[in-house]
């Protein structure tokens, strides 16, 4: 039991229109009564709780006003930690917030952790650990889409899909378990057929799960983008057409582009994080070179690669050595400068990279930016494209955990197809049962829960 209570600052410091002093615990209301005078000068206590009441909060020993607020009062166990929950909504700006935040802790209250309202709902039972870790993405989303994925684990989506899972491996397990000691005679013995067919369910949707994974982690840490080119194709109006805003240098002396740029945008809601290198090429300038190492390197590293290639003029050697770079990479190709008479054969040019989309564009004229845009879509959700909606693994503590668990009832498989004695398997069904526990905390150690709400910020 939770019997200590704690407070901290909800929102963000500085200066804004109200700040939220939040308070978690048993003390809770009885602190709030120590500080708070309402209008009519009645207590606290006598107002209805969940309403908003209005006031002064008074500090008794310095005989002083800290703050005209609004505050509201929660009661266990209908709140987010449900513990009683006060909330005092001050004036934004660091000195009234720091002030009551002093007052309250000078009260027998004590600074919460990082994440210690939400570590306390699922100590609580209110969520479960996949729901508490969605509330930690849903304050570092930067796109629609990463904020979507996160509220859909929030209100339960995935945990339900594990718990599910976890159920039909409990029966399985039960089924088992009669088969090995003979003693419930209500459960039915399970034959291997059975067992296998049981086994290769959960190993089929565990692996559904984890096909989410790939487009889970773009959605989360955005997609590693990397546009390259010779020198003067475009890159950089490219980068430009994409932010809808000049913050890369464009003119029309090659190699302007000095050092590499870093980019993030939202591509209908996929977080892109978008470099632009220095020009690939050689070069004698040595802050050019390296600019031109460091391209290099991102290029190696890139997740998707946007090669930009200047319709206009014959394709180089520079071109053709990017070209038989990429024949094997997740790319897109893009034709710019189609405005001007043409000179590049892109009949040719999708011989030589028959994997990669070929894309005509003129970004003078904002032509082909759609179909790059699809084109990106397209790549990212690939084989998930049925899953559209909201349900992807975007944690690598949940993929890990799913992978262990697949690798566990893989083993299962394996042991009943050479008609291994039941109790082996079992270990395996049972390990498969508690890998899938760790996601929604069901089966995880202390530590590790402290670590993941460690990483939260103050206040949540
Ligand atoms: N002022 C304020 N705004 C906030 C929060 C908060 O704690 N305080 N939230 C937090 O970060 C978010 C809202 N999330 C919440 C989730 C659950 C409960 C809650 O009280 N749940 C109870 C009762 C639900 C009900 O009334 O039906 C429960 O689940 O039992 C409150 C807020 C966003 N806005
Ligand atoms: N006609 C035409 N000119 C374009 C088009 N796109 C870009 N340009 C021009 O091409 C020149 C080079 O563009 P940049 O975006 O600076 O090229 P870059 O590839 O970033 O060049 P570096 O920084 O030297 O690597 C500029 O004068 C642009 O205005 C296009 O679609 N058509």
């Amino acid at each position: 039991m939770i019997d200590d209570t704690i407070t901290a600052i909800a929102t963000a410091l500085g200066e804004a229109g109200i700040s939220i002093i939040r308070i978690s615990g048993p003390e809770a209301i009885n602190v709030l009564d120590g500080i708070f005078r309402s209008k009519k000068g009645i207590s606290i206590k006598e107002y209805p709780q969940r309403k908003m009441v209005y006031g002064h909060i008074f500090d008794k020993e310095r005989n002083k006003v800290l703050d005209e607020v609004l505050v509201v009062y929660m009661k266990a166990p209908y709140t987010y930690t449900k513990e009683d929950i006060v909330e005092i909504n001050c004036h934004g700006g660091i000195v009234p917030t720091r002030n009551i935040l002093h007052l309250v802790l000078k009260n027998g209250v004590r600074m919460a952790e990082p994440g210690e309202f939400t570590k306390r709902a699922f100590l609580n039972g209110r969520i479960d650990l996949a729901q508490a870790e969605a509330v930690m993405d849903l304050i570092s989303a930067k796109t629609d889409k990463g904020f979507d994925v996160a509220l859909s684990q929030l209100e339960g989506n995935l945990s339900k899909n594990v718990k599910k899972l976890r159920e039909i491996i409990l029966e399985t397990l039960a089924h088992l378990h009669v088969s090995i000691d003979y003693t419930e005679e209500d459960i039915q013995e399970i034959t291997y057929s059975q067992l296998l067919s049981n086994m290769e369910t959960i190993k089929d949707e565990i692996e559904r799960l984890l096909k989410t994974s790939e487009t889970g982690k773009i959605i989360r840490e955005g997609l590693n983008t990397v546009i390259i080119g010779k020198p003067n194709v475009g890159k950089s109006s490219l980068l430009n057409a994409l932010l809808r805003e000049s913050r890369a240098i464009v003119t029309d002396v090659p190699g302007t582009t000095r050092d590499v740029i870093e980019e993030y945008l939202s591509i209908k809601g996929i977080p892109l994080k978008i470099v632009d290198t220095a020009g690939i090429r050689d070069t004698e300038d040595l802050v050019e070179k390296i600019g031109v190492e460091r391209s290099k390197e991102f290029f190696n590293r890139g997740d998707l690669i946007i090669l930009v290639l200047d319709a206009s003029e014959d394709l180089t050697k520079e071109d053709m050595e990017i070209i038989e770079h990429i024949k094997h990479r997740k790319a897109i190709v893009l034709l710019n400068k189609t405005d001007l008479p043409q000179r590049v054969d892109e009949k040719k040019l999708e011989g030589l990279l028959p994997n990669q989309r070929v894309i005509k564009i003129s970004i003078l004229e904002e032509k082909g930016l759609d179909e790059i845009e699809d084109e990106i879509v397209n790549m990212v959700y690939g084989g998930n494209i049925k899953s559209r909606d909201s349900s992807f693994i975007t944690n690598v503590r949940h993929k890990s955990s799913l992978e262990k668990a697949l690798k566990s009832i893989s083993d299962g498989i394996e042991a009943a197809n050479q008609n291994l004695p039941y109790d082996l398997i079992e270990v395996d069904i049972k390990d498969c049962y508690d890998f899938l526990g760790e996601i929604t905390g069901d089966t995880v150690d202390d530590d590790i829960v402290d670590k993941i709400f460690s990483n939260f910020c103050l206040g949540k």
